[in-house]
C-alpha cells in the first residue's frame, strides 16, 4: 500500500504484538511440527523471536527482502534468500498486505508454511495462518517503528 491511499493508522503496542504473536503460535502448533523458522526481515524478526521461543524451535533462519522504502511499495529486492524448497520449515512475516512479499518467498519456498500476525485482504490468500486481519486502507504502525512524544491537548485540537 503506499501512501496515499493509506488513510488510518492502528498503533501496535509491544504488549499487543506480544499478544499477538503468542495467539499465533497456539494456532501453529496444530500445523506443525516444524524443523526450524524463517524470518522474513526486518518486520518477521520479533515476531519470529516470540513464536520460535513459543514452539521451543531453536533453528531460526533469515529470508531477507526488501519491498517497501519508507510507505511507498516498490519492486521486492531479495537481499538473502534460504536453499531449498522450504519442506518443514515455518516462515514467519509481520503482515501481508498487497501480498507482493508473500508471494515472493512463497514462489522460492513453495513447500513452507507460512505465517503472519497481521493480514489486509489483498494478501490474505497467500497466507496460511494469521491471526487479526485489517482494512486494506490501513497503516499498522509496529513498536519498534514508534516512539512516545508529547500530545496535543484535545481543546487545542478542536477546530472553533
Ligand atoms: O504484502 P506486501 O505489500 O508485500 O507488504 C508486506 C511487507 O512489507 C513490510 O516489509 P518492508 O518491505 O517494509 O521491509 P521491513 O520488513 O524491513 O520493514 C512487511 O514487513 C512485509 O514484509
Ligand atoms: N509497518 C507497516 N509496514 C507495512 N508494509 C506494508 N504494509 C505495511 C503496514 O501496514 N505497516
Ligand atoms: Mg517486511
Amino acid at each position: 500500500m503506499t501512501t496515499k491511499s493509506a488513510q488510518r493508522t492502528f498503533p501496535v503496542s509491544w504488549e499487543e504484538l506480544h499478544r499477538n504473536a503468542k495467539a499465533l503460535a497456539w494456532r501453529l502448533i496444530e500445523s506443525g511440527p516444524f524443523t526450524g523458522i524463517v524470518a522474513i526481515t526486518r518486520g518477521g524478526l520479533v515476531p519470529a523471536a516470540i513464536v520460535a521461543r513459543e514452539l521451543e524451535i531453536r533453528l531460526v533462519d533469515t529470508f531477507c527482502v526488501a519491498t517497501y522504502d519508507d510507505r511507498t511499495l516498490g519492486q521486492p529486492q531479495i537481499l538473502k534468500g534460504i536453499e531449498g524448497d522450504g519442506t518443514g520449515l515455518l516462515i514467519i512475516d509481520d503482515l501481508v498486505d498487497t501480498g507482493v512479499t508473500a508471494r515472493l518467498v512463497r514462489g522460492q519456498l513453495p513447500k513452507a508454511h507460512f505465517a503472519t500476525i497481521y493480514a489486509k485482504p489483498a494478501g490474505r490468500p497467500l497466507v496460511d495462518t494469521f491471526i487479526t486481519e485489517v482494512s486494506q486502507d490501513t497503516w499498522i504502525l509496529f513498536p519498534w517503528d514508534t516512539e512516545p512524544q508529547s500530545a496535543v491537548p484535545v481543546a487545542k485540537q478542536v477546530l472553533r
